[in-house]
């Protein structure tokens, strides 16, 4: 099946003007996306995600390379193609902060083209689904930040554009509104067939809402995998275990053969022990070097995966 997106050797160079210092943010880089593909970019500050975006929505001219959406980008055909994507950007939130919620709503709907009929049902729909309806009259530059977000998100939907970019859609958020943001982009994921690309170095974003990820630092693509083969290959399980009694120098010793990555700790109320297991089954391993002296385990507890750690 051809991609709906594709973008080949992309360089995008940028110089300070006080320093003349050159800085290449995108540094050759290749992907394909698919129609109705969630792609994650993850990577830190820095990496060259933002850029990526914008030139993908035409924001920037790229140094070097190529975009194609549909097909569309080459000869002279890149202005038609941005017509099938919506982007929202970090910061600038595409809202008129005078009008209000629903105002917002009906004005870009009208932007669009739409009938009355149409306007009046979609903006009642998304008013409904992004949970904004208690807030319809109520000016954009008086909503919170998660709030303006959401409202941004559902712009971006009136335009039925078939790629959505989104910026690190939860920077900044709270935990609560952050959930209620991934929650509302996996609604918009199940409902609507759209592809969907999210920058972020948000890790509960990508794992939960994205399929793929390609993870990008120092303006290079340095995996490109399904979410789920890079959690299997992230997938240290970190144990942390309270212990009933002291290690024995025997099990000391055969600890810092086995296990490389761990932690001995002695001087607080119960000594513990942190482990990082490469493979699952090694911590029978572990079991068996504490049954060897027959050292009491009162407790366990597993740290849950954290890609974030290996960027
Ligand atoms: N307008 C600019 N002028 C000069 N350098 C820039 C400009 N915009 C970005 N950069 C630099 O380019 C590199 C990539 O930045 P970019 O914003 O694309 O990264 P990012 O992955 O989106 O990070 P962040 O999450 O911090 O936005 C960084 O070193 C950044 O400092």
């Amino acid at each position: 099946m051809e991609p709906i997106i594709t973008v080949k050797q992309l360089n995008k160079m940028y110089k300070k003007r006080k320093t003349k210092e050159v800085i290449q943010a995108v540094d050759n880089i290749s992907f394909t996306v698919q129609k109705g593909e969630i792609l994650g970019l993850l990577g830190p500050n820095g990496a060259g995600k933002t850029t990526t975006i914008k030139m993908i929505c035409g924001l920037l001219v790229p140094d070097s390379g190529e975009i194609t959406i549909n097909g569309l980008g080459q000869n002279g055909s890149r202005l038609k193609s941005l017509e099938h994507i919506s982007a929202v950007l970090e910061g600038n939130r595409n809202l008129y902060w005078r009008l209000t919620v629903r105002e917002n709503l009906e004005y870009f709907a009208g932007n669009r083209g739409m009938s009355r009929k149409d306007v009046k049902e979609n903006v009642e729909q998304l008013l409904t689904s992004f949970r904004l309806k208690d807030k319809e009259n109520e000016l954009v530059n008086r909503l919170s930040r998660g709030m303006q977000q959401k409202l941004a998100i559902a712009v971006a939907m009136l335009a039925n554009s078939e790629v959505i970019l989104l910026d690190e859609p939860t920077l900044g958020l709270d935990v609560e509104t952050s959930y209620e943001v991934r929650e509302l982009l996996k609604e918009i994921v199940k409902k609507h067939n759209r592809t969907i690309i999210i920058s972020s170095h948000d890790m509960d974003v990508i794992q939960e809402v994205c399929d793929r990820t390609i993870i990008i630092n120092g303006g290079k693509v340095v995996t490109d995998d399904k979410v789920e083969n890079l959690l299997k290959l992230f997938d240290v399980r970190s144990y942390t275990i309270t212990l009933g009694a002291l290690l024995s120098e025997k099990q000391q010793l055969l600890l810092k053969e086995k296990f490389p990555v761990h932690k001995y700790t002695t001087d607080t109320m119960q000594p513990t022990l942190n482990v990082d297991l490469y493979q699952s089954e090694a911590i029978y391993d572990l079991f068996r070097l504490l049954q060897m002296e027959h050292t009491p385990v009162e407790a366990i507890d597993r740290t849950t995966v954290n890609l974030s750690k290996y960027l």
